[in-house]
Formats: structure tokens, C-alpha cells, sequence
């Protein structure tokens, strides 16, 4: 075995992140990581890379007993390389730049050689099958290119084992097939994998064997090929009626069984209507009271319209959209369409070189987030760490961030009010953490996402403009998000979802504008609506785009 890890444990303040793990990994193995938010999937490869140390339990690499006190650059040494959810490249360099970043750079007669770097780094893209722009900055590149640059930096050292979080979070399956073959190459080369996801269709089309954690401890070790995703649901929630997915094996179409939760988003088959278990109902009771009873019964009103938008860095390029209370649009595009920039256009963290963003009938041409928020909008961004939430804030004081305005009363802020609406949120969206007062940045990433989804709750919103809601949350959140933003449409909001996962957009959808090269290709009423038929209008925009 390359790696063998023998019943290891981590604390953090007193309470266990991990107990008595146990794990293995062979030479060119691919292995699945997963369990719900908060399992420990994270804290057992920093543990690996060296970012925590372990406070008991060994680790045997290659045979040799890991030391404790290793640090990320002893683990890169032995050949660990790590890329993590949230991409750690430095925006303003080059792909080049970021993939020699650390690296000893060669150097002749004072001079940094940077054609023998280029040369080496092209050939390393190559030989995984990688075609790749170093030259262009960071920020110009799609997510998948960025994936892809992390990818080269990692195998650019004798790489023994890859570890991808959550690689494909924001990937069309497009992108996603290509970071597959990349994984696949790497197995034909005899490079290990530790592949961390919530999707489980990707453990079953990709992996060897699959460890489920639950709770910090180990539920087991499978071989892929003998087991379903019905019956990993069972293994990562522990929850015997969340197995209604069809099976893998016998390809029997277990739907109809189906009782709510987790399982509908993972049986990949879009639009249909699964009864509701009494603890999903319960959940959405919750979240229906937190959501206030503002059901104003105004459906199919105008309540967002935007007019020849254009951003001032030519990534928008003139979009027409009209969105009305109580659907839900949803928005795809492939990578680098325009989807993310569009919505921050709207909401005002973009700059506009053109158009008019009109809510209610108000109209602007220079929105902002303050004004947003004012006009009832919540804008859930898909860069949650960078822009969604301040990590060193605690809980409450992040869901606070947009809505602290009511929680103050003549200049005083009404700290028991907001501890109890904190507190009640926790509860509500299951946020897995110590309390109202612990940094954000210590929970886990779904819970995170919760805790994000909690800020936009907080305000009410009239309108939400979501990016990629549901990245990095476990199944059963994923439906709770979903249902909530029913939720909420029902009672005459409006629900601007983007997702780069067409499966989940066809389910939660109302209708489907379809974005490609900067504008609104066509919009798709959801009825009888096939994925290929949104792919093909991708496509045909990208080719017409082309032949320009
Ligand atoms: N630095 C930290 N300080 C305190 N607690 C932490 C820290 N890092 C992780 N934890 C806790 O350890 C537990 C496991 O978290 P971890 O991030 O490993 O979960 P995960 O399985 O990766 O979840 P997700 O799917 O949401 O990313 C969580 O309860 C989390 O709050």
C-alpha cells in the first residue's frame, strides 16, 4: 500500500473532527472520499498535507511511519499534492507564473529562465492531455483552466498522490468530462487519487473503492463496482429510508420508492416530483416560518427586468432578461459564458458599460449592493470565501452582515434578538457548529455555504440571485436549499438560480435561459425540456460565435 492510516484522530477544541480512522490507498488506486458536511473529509487530507497535525494514530507512506509535526512542504516532499475547493491561485499572474510559484527557479548569469520553465510546464500539460494558455492571467481563465493550471503545478513535482476537493463544484459537464480524462491519465501513469465529492455519480463513474466517513469516524471501505448510490446514501446519512435511487447494479428504477431527502438529487433524473418524508416536511416547515409568512400572491409580475446589459469589461455583452415572481429562472451556461458576471452586474459588484437593471419598475444604470439589498435583493455569490463571507467573523456576525440594520434599535445592537434568529437558523439548515459565536472559517465548507445561505435568509429578500447555491453541500442540503427556494417562490418571490449542474437546474427550474458567449441565447420553458436540447443551443451559440 502506498498509504496506510491507522486509527487516526483529530480534536479541535475538545470535540473530534476524527476518530479512530482507519484508511488505505494503493499505488494508481482511485479512491472516492465521502460522507454529509462536516464528516471530516477535510480534515483528513490537511492532515495529510500537513496543514493539522494529528493527535494520535499513525500514518504509514510507503511503509514508513509518517512524523506528526509534518508540514506542507515535508508532505509535497514525499509526493502529497493537495488542490483544495477554493482554487489558491494568485489572480494577476500567469498560468506559468502560478505553476513555478515555490518552485526553484532556474536560473543562468542572473537571469530567471523563463522559456526553459514554459518549455517544461507545456510539456507537462501535454503529457496529461492539458491544452492550456499559460500565458493568460489567472482571472482571464475559466474555472475549469484554473482547475487545470492547479492540476500542472501539482504533477509539475514527482506527484505520488493527487487529492482533488470538490474538483468538479463549478464545472459543466463539459469541463467535467476533461478533468475525468485527466484523472484517468493520471491512474494509466500509476499516480494515486483521493477524490473528495458530494456527486455521486462521479464516485461511480471514476473511482476503485470509496471510504464514506460519518460523524468523524469511518463507516467503510467498498469496492465501487459492488456497490449503488443508493447504497452509499445509506452509508453516509446512516438513514435506512434515504435510499430511493436507482441501482447501480440491477439498474432498477427504485424512484418511486423514493422517500424525499438526498436521494432524488442523486438518482440524475431530472423533474420528478418525489413525496416528501415527514422529516423533510418538518424541515421545510422550518424554513417556511423562518422565511416569514410574506406571501403577497402576486405571481408571474415582472419583478426584475434588465435591458441591454452590457459589463465595462466586455464579459457581458448586451443581456435582455425578464424574471417574475413566483418562478424560479434558472440560468445555464457553459464555463466563461458570462453567467457569474452577469449576476454581478445586476446586483452592482460589476461594473456596467451599459443596460439598465429595473426592480419593481425602479430603474438604474448604476446599481449597487447597498441599494440592492435595499431594493429586496439577496445575491448568494459562487465565491464563498472570497466575497460571501468574512472567515474570521463568527456565525452570527456573518448572517448578520447584510442585515444588521434590524438588529439595531437607536444606534444599539439587539444582541439577544440576533443570537436567537442566529440560533434558529443553525437549527433550521442543520448548520454543524459549536455555536452562534465560533469563526465562520473553522466550519466545515458546506456548512459554510449554510451559513451564507442563512445571511440572504436574514434579509427577507423579495428577490434572490443565486450562483451556484448549492456548491459543496451534502444531498440532503441540497434538497433543503431546493425546497426553500420553492418555498419562497410560491409565496410571489423571485429566484434567479445559475448552476453549472443541468441536472439540477431541470429540477428546480421553472424555465431555463440559456447564456453563451456573454448574452441570452433563447430561454426554455421546463416542460419536457431535455439536457441535450440546452447543451445544443450552447453549442450552436459557440459555433456561431466562432465563425464571427
Ligand atoms: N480549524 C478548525 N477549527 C475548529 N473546528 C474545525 C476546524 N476545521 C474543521 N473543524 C470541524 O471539524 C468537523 C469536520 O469538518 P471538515 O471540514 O473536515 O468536514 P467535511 O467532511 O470536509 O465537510 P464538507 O463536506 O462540508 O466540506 C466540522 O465539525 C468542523 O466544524
Amino acid at each position: 500500500m502506498l498509504l496506510d492510516v491507522k486509527s487516526v484522530d483529530k480534536k479541535f477544541n475538545g470535540v473530534y473532527a476524527l476518530k479512530g480512522l482507519d484508511f488505505s490507498l494503493g499505488e494508481g488506486e482511485v479512491h472516492g472520499l465521502i460522507g454529509e458536511n462536516g464528516a471530516g473529509k477535510s480534515t483528513f487530507i490537511k492532515i495529510l498535507g500537513g496543514v493539522y497535525k494529528r493527535d494520535g494514530g499513525s500514518i504509514l507512506w510507503n511503509g514508513k511511519e509518517l512524523s506528526e509535526t509534518i508540514r506542507p512542504e515535508d508532505s509535497r516532499a514525499f509526493g502529497i499534492n493537495i488542490i483544495f475547493q477554493d482554487n489558491v491561485l494568485i489572480p494577476a499572474f500567469t498560468g506559468l507564473e502560478n505553476i513555478c510559484l515555490g518552485r526553484p527557479y532556474p536560473v543562468k548569469g542572473g537571469l530567471i529562465q523563463w522559456t526553459e520553465m514554459e518549455r517544461e510546464a507545456a510539456a507537462k500539460a501535454a503529457e496529461l492531455g492539458i491544452h492550456l494558455d499559460l500565458k493568460k492571467p489567472v482571472s482571464m481563465m475559466t474555472p475549469a483552466q484554473k482547475k487545470c493550471v492547479e492540476i500542472v503545478r501539482a504533477m509539475m513535482s514527482d506527484c505520488k498522490l493527487l487529492i482533488l476537493d470538490e474538483p468538479t463544484a463549478s464545472l459543466s459537464d463539459k469541463e467535467t468530462n476533461l478533468l475525468f480524462s485527466i484523472v484517468r491519465n493520471l491512474k494509466a501513469k500509476g499516480t494515486s487519487v483521493l477524490y473528495v465529492t458530494h456527486r455521486l455519480e462521479e464516485i461511480m463513474e471514476l473511482t476503485d473503492r470509496v471510504t464514506v466517513l460519518r460523524n468523524g469516524t469511518l463507516v467503510s471501505t467498498v469496492d465501487t463496482a459492488g456497490t449503488s448510490r443508493k447504497e452509499l446514501v445509506r452509508l453516509m446519512s446512516g438513514n435506512e429510508a434515504a435510499s430511493g435511487v436507482e441501482d447501480a447494479e440491477t439498474g432498477k428504477d427504485a424512484e418511486s420508492k423514493l422517500q424525499g431527502g438526498a436521494a432524488d438529487r442523486i438518482s440524475g433524473k431530472g423533474g420528478v416530483k418525489q413525496p416528501v418524508s415527514s422529516e423533510a416536511e418538518k424541515t421545510d416547515t422550518q424554513g417556511a416560518e423562518l422565511l416569514g409568512t410574506g406571501a403577497d400572491g402576486k405571481i408571474g409580475k415582472t419583478a426584475l427586468e434588465v435591458h441591454g446589459i452590457r459589463s465595462g469589461d466586455g464579459i457581458v455583452r448586451g443581456v435582455d432578461l425578464e424574471v417574475k415572481t413566483g418562478l424560479i429562472t434558472g440560468m445555464f451556461g457553459l464555463c466563461g459564458s458570462g453567467r457569474t458576471e452577469f449576476l454581478e452586474c445586476i446586483y452592482g459588484t460589476r461594473k456596467l458599460a451599459g443596460g439598465e437593471v429595473a426592480i419593481d419598475g425602479k430603474t438604474t444604470t448604476r446599481p449597487t449592493p447597498s441599494e440592492s439589498i435595499r431594493q429586496g435583493m439577496a445575491f448568494i455569490c459562487e465565491d464563498r470565501r472570497g466575497k460571501a463571507m468574512i472567515p474570521a467573523f463568527s456565525v452570527e456576525e456573518n448572517m448578520m452582515l447584510s442585515s444588521i440594520d434590524r438588529y439595531t434599535k437607536g444606534g444599539w445592537f439587539q444582541k439577544r434578538a440576533a443570537d436567537k434568529k442566529a440560533m434558529d437558523m443553525i437549527e433550521a439548515l442543520k448548520i454543524k457548529c459549536v455555536g452562534v459565536s465560533q469563526p465562520a472559517k473553522e466550519l466545515s465548507g458546506g456548512n459554510q455555504q449554510k451559513v451564507v445561505f442563512a445571511k440572504a435568509l436574514l434579509t427577507e429578500p423579495s428577490i434572490w440571485l443565486c450562483d451556484e447555491p448549492t456548491q459543496a453541500v451534502d444531498v440532503a442540503t441540497r434538497q433543503e436549499i431546493h425546497r426553500l427556494l420553492k418555498e419562497e417562490a410560491k409565496k410571489g418571490k423571485a429566484v434567479l438560480y445559475v448552476s453549472s449542474d443541468l441536472t439540477e437546474l431541470l429540477e428546480v427550474a421553472d424555465e431555463v435561459a440559456v447564456m453563451a458567449c456573454g448574452r441570452v441565447r433563447k430561454t426554455f420553458e421546463n416542460k419536457d425540456l431535455k439536457p441535450t436540447d440546452v447543451l445544443a443551443c450552447c453549442y450552436e451559440a459557440e459555433r456561431e460565435e466562432n465563425d464571427r
